[in-house]
């Protein structure tokens, strides 16, 4: 099963390329339906220019070991510092290892993903993002838009860190699951709160290779919003002509993306589609718009 889950820190409602449609969707996404059937419905099709190559050339992304943090060893980390500040005025990518997320924790995030997309689509339809909002179910996000869906299932919640206890994630998968997904939601508690924890280490990374203060990021997003999306990308049996997430940039600030030995992300640079090679003790690291916008271009 190709999916990935990520954690996106200080989002804004994205400009999509898709066409957004009325609020009744006649298209329900049944991956299970479509891949018997041997069509692909219209609606998934994707014109050649979007299309990318199945490239066969991997970015040559850094990989940052994080130790390097937790020993302050101040001399790697300002050559890790060089190698990021390079990745992001070229393409805002890299992958950290020795994250200190545990891999355990990983693993079952993958396993309570699988648990909510196998269940049936009549339980995921009853826990589906409402119009205009983030949290929720969505099939190929089938109720915004009316061409160029994504072959995709998402579901997406929000995480704000608090320093009281939290339970915030947990108390969202009882309302919209029932309480047979208390233990979901208590891995993704779990998951959102290691990521928030990697997120601030990341921006003190990024503000070392960008020359700022180094707690400059790490003050300004502690309070900052996420969203953890899930993402299933369903077998599909004349995939040539679909895309399971269309070409965009990310409008966050910051996303944490750990993506199954499947693979599949790519990135458009220097006229090319470039791999980013999954890696099982990784996790991808890019910067997005609003932090290019607003931490980059003023420098
Ligand atoms: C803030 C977000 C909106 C999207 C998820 C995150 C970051 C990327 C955005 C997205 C993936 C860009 C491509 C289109 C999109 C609709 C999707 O395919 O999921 C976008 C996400 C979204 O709007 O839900
Ligand atoms: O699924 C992936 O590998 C990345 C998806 C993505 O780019 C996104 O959801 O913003």
């Amino acid at each position: 099963m190709n999916s990935c889950v990520e954690t996106l820190l200080q989002y804004h409602p994205s400009q999509q390329q898709q066409q957004p449609k009325d609020e009744n969707p006649a298209l329900v996404f049944d991956s299970n339906l479509l891949q018997k059937q041997g069509e692909v419905p219209k609606e998934f099709l994707w014109s050649l220019g979007d299309m990318v190559s199945t490239t066969q050339e991997d970015l040559k992304e850094p990989i940052i070991d994080l130790e390097i943090m937790r020993n302050n060893d101040d001399e790697a980390i300002a050559i890790a510092a060089k190698h990021v500040r390079e990745a992001c005025m070229k393409h805002g990518f890299f992958q950290v290892i020795n994250h200190g997320v545990d891999q355990n924790l990983i693993h079952a995030a993958y396993n309570e993903s699988d648990t909510i997309f196998n269940l049936p689509l009549s339980k995921k339809m009853s826990a589906k993002r409402k119009s205009g909002g983030v949290s929720g179910y969505s099939g190929a996000h089938a109720d915004r838009y009316s061409s160029k869906l994504p072959w995709k299932e998402t579901f997406s919640f929000h995480y704000h860190h608090q320093k009281s206890s939290n339970t915030q994630v947990i108390d969202y998968f009882k309302s919209v699951l029932g309480e047979e997904h208390q233990q979901t939601g208590w891995v993704y508690q779990k998951y959102c709160e290691a990521m928030k924890r990697l997120s601030l280490v990341m921006m003190e990374l990024l503000a070392i290779s960008l020359g700022v203060d180094r707690l400059h990021y790490k003050s300004f997003f502690e309070d900052g919003d996420s969203i953890m999306r899930c993402n299933y990308y369903p077998p599909c049996k004349s995939c040539s002509h679909t895309l399971g997430t269309g070409p965009h940039t990310d409008p966050t600030s910051l996303t944490i993306l750990h993506q199954d030995q499947v693979g599949g992300l790519e990135l458009f640079i220097d006229n090319k589609w470039l791999a980013v090679r999954p890696r099982p003790e990784a996790l991808v690291i890019n910067i997005g718009d609003t932090f290019m916008d607003n931490m980059i271009s003023p420098l």
